[in-house]
Formats: C-alpha cells, structure tokens, sequence
C-alpha cells in the first residue's frame, strides 16, 4: 500500500453514500423523469436486459484493469458495477439495507 493510501479501517466512514444513490435510483424508477439514463433502465427502451449485459461487460472490463494494474480504471469500473447492480437490487424487490444485511451475516 503507497503512503497516499490510509488503511481499509481508517477509511470506514459513515457518509451514507450508497444510501443516496440506491434512494436516487428508487426516486427514478418511480417517477421515470424523462432524459434519465436510470430511468430509461426501468423502462422497455432498456430493461432488465441491459442492466444484466452492462453487468457482464463491465465485469470483463474489472477483470482487464485488474491485470493492467491500472488503478483508474479499475475503480471505474468498480463504480459502474456498483450502480448498476444497485439497480438490479432495485428491479428485484431488493435494497441496500438487504445488502448490508448481507454482509453482515458472513463477518
Ligand atoms: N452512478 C451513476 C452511473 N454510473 C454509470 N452510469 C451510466 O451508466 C452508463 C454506463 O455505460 P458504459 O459503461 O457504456 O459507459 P462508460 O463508462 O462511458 O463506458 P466504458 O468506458 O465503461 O465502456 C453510462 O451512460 C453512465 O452515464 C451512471 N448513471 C447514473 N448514475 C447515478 O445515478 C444518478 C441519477 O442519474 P440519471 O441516470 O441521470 O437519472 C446520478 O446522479 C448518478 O449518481
């Protein structure tokens, strides 16, 4: 680990960020503003399926920036893999507290 990077335990924080963000997905999917990507995501001009294939192709390129050890883009990816599968939560009558729950079990 590089000197810039404090440790998996000083970096726990409290800020509710994945909160806001699952609550903005709910609050899309619920009144699908027009011009929304997340939106659209809920709707048969995407759907489950693009959600799924998103998933899949952002994997593949976790996995690449992983091998390139290229930092960036592997939390990039890790960003785009965490939305989408928090809409995929959304979609499937699941939240980020079912998540944490989740988690919490296996510790
Ligand atoms: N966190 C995200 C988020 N992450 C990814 N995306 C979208 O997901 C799509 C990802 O597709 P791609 O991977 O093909 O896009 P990319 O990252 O440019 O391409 P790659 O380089 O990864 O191949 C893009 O259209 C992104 O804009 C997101 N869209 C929205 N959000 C959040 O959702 C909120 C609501 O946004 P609206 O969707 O505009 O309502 C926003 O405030 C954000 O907080």
């Amino acid at each position: 680990m590089s000197d810039d990077q404090s440790s998996a335990a000083d970096r726990v924080s409290d800020e509710p960020v994945l909160d806001e963000l699952f609550a903005i997905i709910e609050e899309r999917r619920d009144t699908l503003p027009e011009g929304s990507y997340t939106a659209s995501l809920f709707t048969h001009e995407k759907g489950e399926n693009a959600v799924l294939e998103k998933l899949g192709e952002e994997s593949t390129e976790l996995v690449l920036a992983a091998k390139d050890d290229d930092r960036e883009e592997l939390l990039h990816e890790s960003a785009d893999i965490v939305y989408h599968l928090l809409v995929l939560l959304a979609m499937k009558d699941a939240d980020v507290g079912d998540l944490r729950a989740e988690l919490r079990e296996r510790r």
